[in-house]
């Protein structure tokens, strides 16, 4: 598990114990005077060297990072070690990908870390996890339950099941994420799943939908997930139980016991900073353009809103509870802190976006030429991507296309990495790049 290169940020200790380490060695003598004048001893002067050039030397290797203790985290899922005050970027990750809740910008980003760090994913068989079924080891490819293999990052649609995730993956892994209000969440999910779905398909349009769910709806039909309570069935919770505060509160603090951490969609950049620091990450390895948007949404009368609510009573629960724990942390991490780290990673998203895309604005997906990074087409819904420009150099993009590379084509690329010489999914591994330089 290698992390294949050099982190840059240059931190407050380190320098100084760069600037006093050559003081030290440039004004030795007069160092030593000094110390003689202050009476101390020369062995107190060498040790002093041995701390200096042991400044020097994190500062040169600069693979750990000096955390201020008025920052640290005590909560039960601390964002960093306060006793060491350094942390290790995390590599073993599970990451439950909910459904029209962003999750496939966070998988892109999973993704690229993973490939340009050499990380071992869980893959499904196919193009995920057997789902609406709950995951189930034997869903991963290759995975063999006498002779286990071992992973680092699970991250593809699934629903949860943490039994048998905990039978691949370490037990030192990072869980985490995301969720979205459930009324926004509700109308992405009629609009893309409006053709596939048996509930969506008899209602004539969201509004009627919305006005008479009960009408349309028929419990335990095939792809009744896509029409309540979404983000708890793929939580793995039966999302037909009657709305019940005690048993909603039990389960929903049940989550938060296994997750080191909920994001949320509508604060995705806030999410992502507080994710960085939780996995002890770069900025770069959490930056993204958003992926799988559609060209146009519905927009929802308040009354519609609250109606959705109360028919996802219990998506709506799970929202509000780690809405609440999402706010303390960003507390916790300091508002202000938080305002430069977003304004950061906007910074670097802009300037990424001039170097890799044609357009800063998302294009339909026939507008896009270059097969491998064509947006997956779903449904009647035009999802949007983007063009990254042809006369970049190579390695940029690659980084680039990395960048924007779709869900199911980023799958078969890491697939033919893992299993080299097997012929599948019909897609050449073109485009993996273990060790791209930043552009
Ligand atoms: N960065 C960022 N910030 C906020 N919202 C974002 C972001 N990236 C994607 N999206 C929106 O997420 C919706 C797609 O979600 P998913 O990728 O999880 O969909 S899928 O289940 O994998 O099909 C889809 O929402 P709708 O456009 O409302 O359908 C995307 O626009």
């Amino acid at each position: 598990m290698g992390h294949g290169f050099v982190r840059r940020p240059v931190y407050m200790w380190n320098m100084i114990f760069w600037v006093l380490n050559n003081l030290t060695f440039v004004h030795s003598h007069l160092l030593s005077r000094t110390m003689r004048f202050l009476h101390i001893s020369p062995i107190y002067w060498k040790r002093l060297l041995v701390i200096f050039a042991f400044g020097l030397m994190t500062q040169l290797l600069g693979r750990h990072r000096q955390k201020s203790p008025s920052q640290a985290f005590t909560a039960e899922h601390p964002l960093f070690s306060p006793s060491t005050q350094t942390c290790q970027p995390k590599s073993h990750i599970v990451f439950l990908k909910t459904h029209k809740t962003a999750g496939s910008t966070v998988l892109n980003m999973l993704n690229r870390y993973g490939d340009r760090n050499s990380l071992t994913f869980a893959l499904p068989q196919k193009h995920q996890f057997n789902y609406p079924s709950l995951f189930n080891a034997n869903m991963v490819r290759g995975y063999d339950e006498l002779n286990k293999p071992t992973y680092d990052i699970l991250c593809h649609h699934m629903r949860f099941n943490l039994p048998e995730i905990r039978k691949l993956m370490p037990s030192d892994s990072f869980y985490f994420t995301i969720l979205r209000e459930p009324a926004t969440l509700a109308e992405s999910s009629f609009s893309y799943y409006h053709s596939v779905s048996r509930v969506f398909k008899r209602a004539p349009n969201l509004t009627e939908f919305i006005a008479h769910p009960l009408y349309f709806y028929k419990p335990g039909e095939k792809g009744n997930q896509h029409a309540r309570n979404f983000q708890w069935f793929d939580l793995g919770l039966d999302p037909d139980t009657p709305f019940n505060e005690s048993l909603a509160r039990a389960e929903v603090r049940e989550i938060d016991r296994v997750f080191h951490l909920v994001l949320l969609s509508e604060y995705f950049d806030e999410s992502m900073v507080l994710l960085k620091e939780e996995l002890c990450w770069d900025l770069d390895d959490v930056v993204n353009f958003k992926l799988n948007s559609r060209e146009s949404s519905t927009p929802l009368k308040e009354k519609e809103k609250e109606m959705l609510w109360a028919w996802n009573a219990l998506d709506l629960y799970l929202y509000v509870y780690f809405n609440r724990t999402f706010w303390e942390k960003v507390e916790r991490f300091g508002r202000e802190r938080m305002y430069i780290e977003v304004r950061r990673l906007r910074e670097r998203r802009q300037q990424l976006a001039e170097i890799c895309l044609e357009d800063l604005d998302p294009v339909r997906g026939n507008e896009i030429k270059e097969n491998g990074i064509k947006p997956f087409q779903f449904g009647q819904e035009k999802i949007m991507g983007w063009v990254v420009k042809m006369d970049l150099e190579p390695n940029t993009r690659a980084w680039c296309v990395q960048m924007i590379t779709p869900e199911l084509r980023y799958k078969n690329i890491l697939d033919a990495k893992q299993f080299p010489g097997s012929v599948r999914n019909g897609s050449k591994p073109t485009g993996t790049s273990a060790k791209l330089l930043r552009p």
